[in-house]
């Protein structure tokens, strides 16, 4: 990670008045779990990409089965309120350490944009080889909240969010996306970001970002 990189750990905004006054978010703040998270995050994403491309005998699908009840039970009583567990929250891991985003490492980010890196693996395939072209929209909107934030925006929320699909996006093989703030209006921030394979342009997007109001959910 850049040294710019280092100013994500400011998600909290301590004693920002405008983020503590501006819609009714929780408050997400970094955090740095011991190495078994980072383990048991690494072995989800392996077993969800299991669980997309397994075509496995009755027996073996059993014995899984048991021991997916087994794991959900093990963690069922642990389950944590929006915001308190790790999931999200750990910048240093792909993704954040949340396995509903793509495991893509943040490279850059300050108010002059943010960077990203990172692959689609099986568990995000679409068709004949390609990434599904909703993981796409995912990873610009994860992105866009962050350059907002980065940016030292109040609290936003997504108004829209163009994608023009440029390429098709492959698996298993190191892309980038990247974004910054295109202008401010008031309460709308508009950002453009772009993915890229090497040379080749693979998705544009354009985004509207509102500063959500007081109460505002
Ligand atoms: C480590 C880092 C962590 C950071 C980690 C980051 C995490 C990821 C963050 C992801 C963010 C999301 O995905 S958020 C989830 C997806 N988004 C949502 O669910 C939002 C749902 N929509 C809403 O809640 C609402 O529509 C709002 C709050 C966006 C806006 O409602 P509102 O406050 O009533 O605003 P409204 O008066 O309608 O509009 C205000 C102005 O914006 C314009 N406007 C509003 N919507 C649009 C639109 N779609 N297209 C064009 N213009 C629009 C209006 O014309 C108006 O312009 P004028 O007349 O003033 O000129």
């Amino acid at each position: 990670m850049s040294e710019q990189a280092a100013d994500v750990t400011r998600l909290d905004y301590d004693g920002d008045d405008e983020y503590e006054h501006h819609g009714g978010f929780p408050k997400y703040e970094p955090v740095t779990p011991g190495p078994d998270w980072a383990r048991f995050v690494d072995g989800m994403r392996t077993l969800q990409d299991l669980a997309v491309s397994v075509d496995a005998p009755d027996d073996v699908l059993a014995a899984a089965a048991d021991q997916v009840e087994k794991l959900a039970e093990l963690l069922g009583p642990h389950v944590a309120p929006e915001g308190r567990s790790p999931a999200g929250r750990t910048i240093e891991l792909p993704g954040r350490g949340s396995l509903l985003l793509p495991p893509w490492n943040i490279e850059k980010f300050g108010p002059d944009g943010v960077r990203s890196t990172g692959m689609f693996r099986r568990y995000h395939l679409g068709g004949n080889g390609a990434a599904h072209g909703g993981t796409l929209p995912l990873l610009f909107d994860d992105l866009m909240g962050m350059i907002v934030h980065a940016y030292g925006r109040p609290i936003s929320r997504t108004a829209y969010l163009h994608v023009d699909y440029r390429a098709i996006t492959p698996l298993n093989t190191t892309l980038a996306i990247e974004g910054k703030v295109d202008r401010v209006d008031g309460r709308k921030t508009y950002i453009t970001a772009r993915m890229t394979h090497g040379e080749t342009l693979l998705a544009e997007c354009e985004a509207l970002m509102l500063v959500l109001l007081p109460g505002q959910p």
